[in-house]
């Protein structure tokens, strides 16, 4: 994967904030006015003192305090407003990435989601965007503040002596540039171990977490707790590493901010002893410059988590960049499958070399039932999966009617299809919410039928809450067969022209299997019904049956 540089990484997370400009002019606004208003109560500390001392004229000390206790009441205000408006961009950005994330998600699905390691896409979409809030709220207003803030310091300082302005103005720029810039460069590939090292330990503990009963069973338990242990040492060590980095970006920032001081003192007495500048100016200048390090300082310690931040940003940008296999077709109209035809259809997956269907020329036509068959791992989910479009197919087409399915509208074609397939997922709802995926608009009666139909009421009924039972109090004590039969209570409810069922009786036993299939058959009158399983007895149902052998599809006598 190409890596993209800090810069085009920064460019990219600005533009996607071009629609909330108007809020972050506010929040550098008040962020700038804050800063101004807390330099001003120091500056005006000191310079209360020099008119108590009779050293300075031009106001009263009380009128420096006065002066001190508005500037107080605002920098709180102010604070306040930065915070606000800078908390809104990062959580409003946020939901726009969020957004951005599952909609991109969901174009890649399934076919490039089908190789991705489910651990990292959780981190990813959970703390990686948590992690840009620090971006919004916490860097690009800061960047700009301590500009903007810090020039009109160097502005007041050079007023002062053009001197003052040059070491104000050269250490500025050493504490909130030269450092940040040259420990985000040193540091950046900690940044992104970091995060890819944390990634990995996620998705090595959720599958471990998935394959608990298999790890039990084949006594492997040892082996993947060394190798959890080893992943925490590893993510310890690269967080280590960075926080040597962040501490040595601290101290050299506060060396920068001493030596600054130290050397207005040195350069000031000189220029007071000259006559230069009267006392109130050096003091004053003095002041200033120590008080006036908060902002530059901000960026400096912010370079450290923003390496972390880039890392996560690149992540996202590299998903979101992904080209989906099958693009994804706009539209809604209402379509038909009165014919489904496979043409000369060739078909290799893009990430495997071999041929798996060669020269695959079929005719389904509306109300047929046809069984597919062959060996395992021959080819035919793929048929089907050709037919619900997760895949292209390399060459030849698939017409429904008379439009090739890849001019289809991707939500029409969803919606003439339902697929069963061995393993039904259970989202942690009601199961009435469960079965109502398949329409959600469907009354308790439609879903009690569906679910009578295929076999699962009298189940439902022995539930703590029936319908209303979630499915996560079950602690996911509901069998392989439960769920098969879930999920056929969904395909029920659709009732979409063409039903897709591969090896949906796979994990019943005969007596269920029977009561289904007698189900579907009486069911599915107008429906077409492409069937895959290994057993003859589930095949029966069909009228034809097609095999696959050796790439090719042939219909059985
Ligand atoms: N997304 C994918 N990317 C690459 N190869 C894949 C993908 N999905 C399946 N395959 C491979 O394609 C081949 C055919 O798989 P398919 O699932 O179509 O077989 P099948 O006939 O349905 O098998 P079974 O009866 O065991 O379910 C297998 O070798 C499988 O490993």
């Amino acid at each position: 994967m190409k890596r993209l540089s800090g810069l085009s990484i920064m460019r990219r997370l600005i533009l996607e904030l071009s629609t909330l400009t108007p809020v972050m002019m506010i929040t550098i606004s008040m962020g700038v006015l804050g800063f101004l208003a807390a330099i001003a109560i120091t500056v005006f500390g000191a310079v209360a003192i020099g008119a108590f001392i009779g050293e300075i004229t031009f106001i009263s000390f009380k009128g420096a305090l006065i002066v001190m206790g508005v500037c107080a009441v605002l920098r709180g205000l102010l604070r306040y407003m930065e915070q606000l408006s800078g908390h809104y961009i990062a959580f409003k950005i946020l939901a726009i990435l969020r957004d951005k994330i599952f909609t991109a998600l969901r174009k890649l699905a399934p076919a490039k989601l089908e190789g991705k390691e489910k651990g990292n896409l959780i981190s990813m979409v959970t703390s990686d965007i948590e992690l840009l809030e620090v971006f919004y709220a916490h860097t690009i207003a800061p960047i700009c503040i301590a500009i903007i803030t810090n020039s009109i310091i160097t502005y007041i300082l050079f007023r002062i002596h053009p001197s003052f302005g040059l070491i104000g103005g050269l250490f500025f720029i050493a504490v909130g540039l030269i450092i940040p810039y040259a420990s985000s460069i040193y540091g950046k590939a900690a940044g992104v171990s970091y995060r890819q090292t944390f990634a990995k330990t996620n998705s090595y503990i959720l599958d471990s977490l998935r394959g608990l009963k298999e790890i039990l069973l084949f006594n492997n338990s040892e082996a993947r707790l060394k190798a959890v242990n080893h992943s925490s040492e590893e993510l310890n060590k690269s967080q280590a590493k960075i926080k040597g980095h962040e501490g040595l970006v601290r101290a050299l920032s506060d060396l920068m901010v001493m030596l600054a001081i130290l050397t207005t003192v040195f350069v000031g007495s000189g220029l007071y002893e000259s006559g230069a500048v009267n006392f109130a100016q050096y003091l004053i200048a003095i002041v200033i410059l120590a008080a006036s390090f908060g902002p530059v300082v901000a960026l400096s310690n912010l370079s450290n988590t923003l390496l972390q931040t880039f890392a996560c940003a690149e992540r996202l940008f590299d998903l979101l960049d992904e080209v989906p296999e099958v693009h994804e077709v706009p539209g809604n109209q209402q379509i038909t499958s009165n014919e489904i035809s496979y043409n000369q259809v060739n078909f290799e997956y893009p990430n495997r070399s071999g041929v798996l269907l060669e020269d695959v020329s079929m005719t389904i036509k509306k109300g047929d039932k046809i069984a597919l068959i062959g060996e395992s791992g021959i080819g035919k989910s793929t048929f089907v999966k050709l037919l619900m479009r997760f895949f292209d197919v390399t060459s030849g087409h698939i017409h429904i009617e008379d439009r090739n399915i890849k001019e289809i509208p991707t939500k029409s074609l969803r919606k003439t299809q339902t697929l069963v397939s061995q393993e039904t997922y259970l989202f942690d709802e009601t199961i009435e919410q469960n079965i109502k995926l398949a329409k959600a608009n469907a009354t308790r009666e439609e879903v009690i039928a569906a679910a009578k139909k295929a076999s699962i009421h009298d189940f439902i009924e022995t539930l703590p809450r029936g319908y209303d039972t979630r499915v996560g109090e079950l602690g996911g004590n509901v069998s392989s067969g439960e769920k098969q039969r879930i999920g056929l209570a969904r395909a029920f409810l659709r009732e979409s022209e063409v039903l897709i069922l591969d090896e949906p009786t796979s994990n019943l036993d005969t007596l269920n299997e029977g009561e289904i299939l007698k189900a579907i058959k009486e069911n599915s009158k107008d429906q077409t019904i492409v069937l895959i399983s290994h057993r003859k007895s589930t095949t029966a149902i069909c009228e034809k049956t097609y095999k696959i052998q050796d790439r090719k599809i042939i219909l059985e006598a």
